[in-house]
Order: structure tokens, then sequence, then C-alpha cells
């Protein structure tokens, strides 16, 4: 569903990178948490997901879509399939919940009657009958961000991406926003939220991708929140996995016959985490092991 083929990003008038060579597969119907500190890149990697930017080096693919390729003309349609929401709700002020809700799909010129009968379904789902005719500023948080989760989702988008959605929430309420977000998911879209609650990304214990200084440290199955300082192995079949997967091949690179070992300096890894999101992939083990294998593509 998201493919980033060694993606990096340096916005201008930088020198480091907000992103460096991030490679990674997130698997339709999967819930992936991205967790980092400040400044690690996780916003900007949803934002490349979006269009809102384009990567400086490697390739972004979503719904098969290549990104960075894509004309002005067809982002529109690209992020009809994407819902987002944001840690400062971004509702508008003037319109009521149903309005706010609604206005998602008048602008994609969705008809009267399907918006009566969508909308209210989507308020139902979210949890917000009866408030219809409020305003944004007569809504709690939670409620306010629940409109926001309810404009994104309205018109059934295949991925919805999250940037911070607790942020602003006490944790009994952003408990109660990621376990919408996860029912959401469970009815078959991917869901992709960065954040920083520890609490929410070790009680549900999915799919985390850590990244560090724009770097892709961790990305394990089942993880737990905590920042790493270290780089973990990949797990070896899902590297090998994406190896063996020719799409990620550019005409100039072939894959390495069975057996090829990490070590060499001609080789450079692929695909960190490719490929498994939806497989059970323990955790590294945190006592010293033997390196785990990966999978590579020969340097030309
Ligand atoms: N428009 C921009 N122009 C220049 N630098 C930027 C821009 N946006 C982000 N950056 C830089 O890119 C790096 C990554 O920022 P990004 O917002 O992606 O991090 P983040 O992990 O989402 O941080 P936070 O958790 O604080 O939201 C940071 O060093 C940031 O200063």
């Amino acid at each position: 569903m998201i493919i980033f083929d060694h993606v990096s990003k340096t916005y201008p008038r930088t020198t480091r990178p907000a992103l460096d060579d991030v490679s990674l597969e997130v698997e339709r119907g999967e819930f992936v948490f991205v967790v980092g500190q400040s400044g690690s890149g996780k916003s900007t990697l949803l934002r490349l997901v979006l269009r809102e930017d384009v990567p400086t080096s490697g390739r972004i693919l979503v719904a098969g879509r290549n990104v960075a390729r894509l004309p002005d003309r067809k982002v529109p349609r690209l992020r009809r399939e994407i819902g987002t929401v944001f840690q400062d709700f971004r509702l508008l002020p003037g319109k009521t919940v149903y309005a706010n809700v609604a206005f998602a799909l008048q602008v994609i010129g969705t008809s009267r009657s399907t918006i009566r009968q969508t909308v209210p379904e989507t308020l139902a789902m979210v949890g917000l009958e009866g408030k219809e005719k409020r305003l944004p500023h007569e809504l709690s948080g939670g409620e306010q961000q629940r409109v926001a989760i309810a404009r994104a989702v309205v018109n059934k988008p295949a991925i919805l991406l999250a940037d911070e959605p607790t942020g602003n929430l006490d944790p009994a309420t952003s408990a109660d926003i990621v376990a919408l977000l996860e029912r959401i998911n469970r009815r078959g879209t991917t869901v992709v939220m960065a954040t920083h609650d520890h609490e929410i990304v070790n009680s549900y214990r999915k799919r985390v991708v850590e990244l560090q200084t724009g770097v892709l440290q961790r990305d394990v199955a089942g993880g737990s929140y905590e920042v790493t300082g270290s780089v973990l192995p990949v797990p070896a079949r899902a590297a090998e996995q994406a190896v063996r997967r020719g799409d990620w091949l550019e005409p100039h690179e072939e894959p390495l016959p069975d057996g090829a070992e990490a070590g060499d300096e001609d080789l450079v890894p692929v695909a960190a985490g490719a490929s498994y999101g939806l497989e059970e992939v323990r955790e590294p083990d945190p006592a010293p092991a033997a390196p785990a294998r990966r999978g590579f593509l020969r340097r030309r």
C-alpha cells in the first residue's frame, strides 16, 4: 500500500537530511506506529506519502502510484485515498460538526443523497450521535478529534495518516481515540500513526517503525516504544523476501544468490523491514547475539 524505496529528503537550506535512505513497506490493512524523538522525521515521512512534498531521492509508491512523478492534476485523486488527522484537529471553526464532515464530501462532488446518508453513519461510528449541530468550540478535545477522524474517513479512504493525533489529549481520551483508529483499521483502512505516546504504543503492540535523525532505526512487529539508541537487526526473513521480489530491483541490479552474507563493502541493505507487517516477528533479543543476516543488493 505504501512503499519507501531508499527515500531521502533534505529540505532547502538545510544540510542534514530529514529522512535518510529510508526503505519500508506498509501492507494493505496494517496499523503502524511511527516513533522517534522530535525532529526525527516522522511528519516528513507522512508529508511525503501525501505528496505535500517530494523526496530528494528514492521512490515512494502509494496505492500503486509513484507519488513524486504524479502530475499535479492527479494529486487530488491520490489524496482522496488518504485521510489525515493532526494533533490540532484542524476543524472549520464556523461550521457545525455535521457540516465539517459533510464538507469533505462536498468538495469531491458527492451527491447530496449520499452525503445525507454517509455523514450520520460516520458520526455514529465515531461516537458523536446527537452532537451534529455543535460548533467545534462547543466540544471537548477528544470530541473534536472524533470529528476530525470522521471527516478523514467519511469517504472511506484506503489509508489514514495520523500525525500525533493524541498530542493534545489526556491519557484516557487518547486511549479512546486510538481505540477508534484501531476500529477503523479493522474495517480495512491502513493506518499509519506518528506518535510520542509511550503508553499507547506499549499497550497496543503493533508494528513500530522508529526514526532517529531521519534514519530508519527499528522496524518490528509487536514492538514497544522504547527508543533504543542503537541499530537493531532487521529480521532476516523479511529482508530476504524483499530482495527476492523483483520489484525493488533497478534494471542494473540483480538479486544475490542464496547464501550471500552481510559484510561485503559492495553490498547495501534494502527494504528494511519490508513485507512482514502482518506476520509475527519476534522483537530482537536484547542480549548480544550473532548478527542477523540481511537482504542485500549488489551496488554497481
Ligand atoms: N519545511 C522545512 N524546512 C526545513 N527543515 C524542515 C522543514 N520541515 C521539517 N524540517 C526539519 O526536518 C527534520 C525532521 O522534521 P519532522 O517535522 O519531520 O520531525 P518530527 O519527527 O515529525 O518531529 P516532531 O515530533 O517534533 O513533530 C527536523 O530537523 C526539522 O527541523
